[in-house]
């Protein structure tokens, strides 16, 4: 089979630019007689498993475990958000999971199928980018590339699907350059309309808005939520990009030094994390024994005093405190201005679940 375990990842990468997305007939002596499709399975079962997932890096000293006793399972017809800081283990995931690279323990499953006995199954239902648009062909044209990478999948797409994703992308006006032409962001375009065109039922894209412009960027949310909402694909995507994780995840996996410290659907991540917190605005100031009263009793922090005009936030308000907060302020001599529930963002709870873990 063709995957390698090194520390030096190159030959994974060689393996993702030469046949990128899923053909590895005849590579370093795999057999090259079919494998069986995969079991029909019933389609509550999860399409991409991770079971126990471990992969450590070098060894002795600058052993470095990238990936540690990971369990996922994703269904079918979601998008999943993997987040995480620099080096947490994403990329090395996303690899395990399409398997490129071999663990050190556990599974990776795609529709039952362990893609590391069967990769030629698993791959039949996979489309990946990865590193950018290192798999594009660079002295082939964008329609080329996509025409290409249309054929290695079971059913070549039509030329108006062709079109219609390179238009998608926004290459209309370039279907006809060579990609060793383009700006960076049009070789990343052009790398994702050949892993769209395959039509898989899995799709994993790693960062897949680096170096989009903002109108690409939000074109390639609505073209992510049409597979998933009309053509019930799944997909998977690492990004460091909220605003795209938030806009078109379902779910979101948050990954710490290895490991996943938060598996959860985007509403209940922000239901977790929406603790009662308010932003309060008063027509006029408090005495200094005043605000040391809001302080000590609902955490007021943050205040914007201007003119005759204060501001504060009270984090963590619970039970009666809400009420003793109002009381406290009725006392003074400053007028409700407004009282707003503050909702957390994707950004906050990522930056607190990453920071708690690394306290710990
Ligand atoms: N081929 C490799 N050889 C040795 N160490 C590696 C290799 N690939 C990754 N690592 C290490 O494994 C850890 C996880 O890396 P990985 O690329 O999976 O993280 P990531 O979450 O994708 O990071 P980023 O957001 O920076 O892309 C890091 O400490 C990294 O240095």
């Amino acid at each position: 089979m063709t995957n390698t375990d090194t520390a030096n990842d190159s030959a994974d990468r060689a393996a993702v630019e030469t046949v990128p997305s899923g053909d590895r007939t005849g590579g370093d002596g795999e057999s090259t007689s079919p494998e069986s499709a995969p079991p029909a399975s019933p389609s509550t079962d999860p399409i991409v498993e991770a079971r126990g997932l471990t992969k450590t890096y070098g060894s002795g000293d600058d052993a470095v475990t990238a990936v540690d006793d990971v369990d996922l399972a994703i269904e079918r017809g979601t998008v999943v958000g993997i987040l995480g800081p620099n080096g947490a283990g994403k990329t090395t995931t996303i690899k395990l999971l399409l398997g490129l690279i071999l663990p050190d323990a556990g599974e990776a499953l795609t529709d039952g199928v362990d893609v590391i006995d069967s990769p030629r199954v698993g791959y039949r239902a996979v489309g990946a980018m990865l590193e950018g648009a290192r798999n594009v062909y660079w002295r082939l044209t964008v329609r080329e590339n996509v025409r290409y990478f249309a054929r290695l999948g079971d059913r070549p797409a039509d030329p108006d699907r062709i079109d219609a994703l390179i238009e998608q992308v926004g290459l209309t006006q370039k279907a006809d350059t060579t990609v060793n032409e383009l700006s960076r962001g049009m070789k990343q375009k052009t790398s994702l309309a050949c892993t769209l065109v395959r039509e898989t039922p899995v799709v994993f894209l790693d960062e897949p808005t680096l170096g989009l412009d903002v109108e690409s960027s939000l074109d390639l949310r609505r073209e992510l939520r049409t597979l998933v909402d009309e053509e019930e694909r799944t997909v998977i995507l690492s990004s460091h990009d909220m605003d795209v994780i938030e806009a078109v995840c379902d779910r979101v996996v948050i990954m710490n030094e290895g490991r996943v410290v938060a598996d959860e659907t985007i509403d209940d991540l922000l239901s977790v994390f929406r603790t009662q917190s308010y932003r309060v605005r008063l027509d006029g100031t408090l005495t200094a024994e005043t605000k040391s009263t809001l302080e000590s009793t609902v955490n007021a922090t943050d205040w914007v005093e201007q003119g005759e005009t204060t501001q504060f936030d009270a984090p963590a308000v619970q039970g009666d405190a809400f009420h003793e907060m109002l009381a406290t302020i009725r006392t003074s001599q400053a007028a409700f201005r407004s009282v707003d529930l503050l909702e957390p963002d994707l950004e906050e709870i990522f930056l607190d679940v990453t920071d708690s873990e690394d306290d710990e």
